[in-house]
């Protein structure tokens, strides 16, 4: 008892969800202190070696405007890690920001996963956690601390669907009695959407643009289902043909055609869980409906393009961002459920 008072007055708990666009740290007792873009700067010398320039904010700006011997990387891509070295080097710098290396007790830390990640990767994940000072390191799956952090009621025997689009991946999964019953993971996210805008901007401007305008246009004018009112946005690239940067205006219902295609892949997803969930639980969805969470569920109209195709109640949960890393870190603070929901 006196252990656990002193160690809650000294400890400095964190909870992280490593994603493909965005790192997120959450302290116990603080709240989220961290939410900065998973990229990493990298020099690398004439023997092939690397070297850490920049993480997070600083490195994105970087991103496509690099000389040659300096790299802007993105480590995890479409929901897994693609550069162990790089991503290690990424976590032992957001654990030591985030961590208060004055305090005595080394901090627990519960990091968020991928569904489905290979047990190399979950050692890849451990070690560098533990390298970067964890005192004990716990796996969570990404759709169980969407689902906690959307506050489902995942321990209660009866069926709850999450859909959390991130970067690199939508997973659709239905939960109960905390445990994943059905998951699937689709390898389509808000990167996707980025890249169909750029790939229209070519086809039909003749125009390039690179991810952070694209991403830009996404979030500014992007939608999945007719809005309201027709939105536009001046955009800036360069003219394929002439070689010379150019400036165009785009409108609202040209970039939801040109999102067609991920939007879809998503629609097909959450009906094919929705075919291969067992009745009891696919009653209990009916009901409830689906609950979103994730970056790309900000996609304007995104709920009303599965409410139309499902025929459920669809919501986006609140501060959608976040949730994993709430969700994550909510387990860490309830010793019962860090149990249940944990992965070895
Ligand atoms: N308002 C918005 N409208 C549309 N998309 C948005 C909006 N805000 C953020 N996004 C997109 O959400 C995505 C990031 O979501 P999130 O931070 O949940 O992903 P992640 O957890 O890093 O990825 P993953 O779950 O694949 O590992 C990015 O593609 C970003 O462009």
């Amino acid at each position: 008892m006196i252990f656990d008072w002193l160690y809650g007055l000294f400890s400095n708990d964190l909870a992280i969800d490593l994603g493909t666009a965005t790192t997120l740290i959450y302290v116990k007792g603080k709240g989220i202190v961290s939410c900065e873009p998973s990229v990493v700067a990298v020099q690398r010398d004439a023997r092939g070696g690397k070297k850490v320039l920049a993480v997070g904010r600083e490195a994105k700006e970087m991103l496509g405007r690099t000389p040659g011997n300096i790299q802007a990387v993105r480590p995890l891509r479409d929901g897994v890690i693609a550069d162990f070295e790089i991503t290690e080097a990424m976590l032992r710098y957001f654990i030591a920001r985030a961590h208060n290396r004055r305090t005595l007790v080394k901090p627990r830390i519960i990091i968020c996963v991928p569904f489905g990640i290979t047990e190399v990767e979950k050692r890849a994940v451990k070690e560098s956690a533990e390298g970067a000072g964890a005192r004990e390191v716990y796996l969570i799956e990404e759709p169980m601390a969407a689902a906690i952090g959307a506050g489902l009621p995942i321990t209660e025997p009866s069926g709850n669907m999450v859909v959390d689009i991130g970067g690199g991946t939508t997973e659709v999964a239905v939960i109960s009695l905390a445990g994943i019953v059905y998951s699937q993971s689709v390898r389509v996210g808000g990167d996707k959407m980025d890249e169909s805008i750029m790939a229209y901007m070519k086809r039909k401007y003749n125009m390039a643009i690179g991810e952070q305008t694209a991403e830009r246009i996404k979030i500014t004018i992007g939608n999945a289902y007719p809005l309201e009112q027709q939105l536009t946005m001046e955009v800036k690239g360069r003219d394929m043909v002439a070689g010379i940067p150019k400036t165009v205006i785009v409108n609202s219902d040209e970039i939801r055609d040109s999102l067609s295609e991920p939007t879809n892949a998503i629609v097909d997803a959450v009906l094919i869980a929705l075919e291969r969930t067992p009745p009891e639980l696919a009653a209990d969805i009916v009901d409830k409906g689906i609950v979103l969470t994730g970056g790309g569920s900000l996609l304007k109209n995104l709920d009303v393009l599965l409410r139309e195709e499902t025929g459920l109640p669809v919501m986006v949960c609140d501060d959608p961002i976040s949730a994993v890393v709430l969700g994550s870190g909510k387990a860490l603070d309830h010793l019962e459920l860090l149990k249940e929901v944990t992965i070895s």
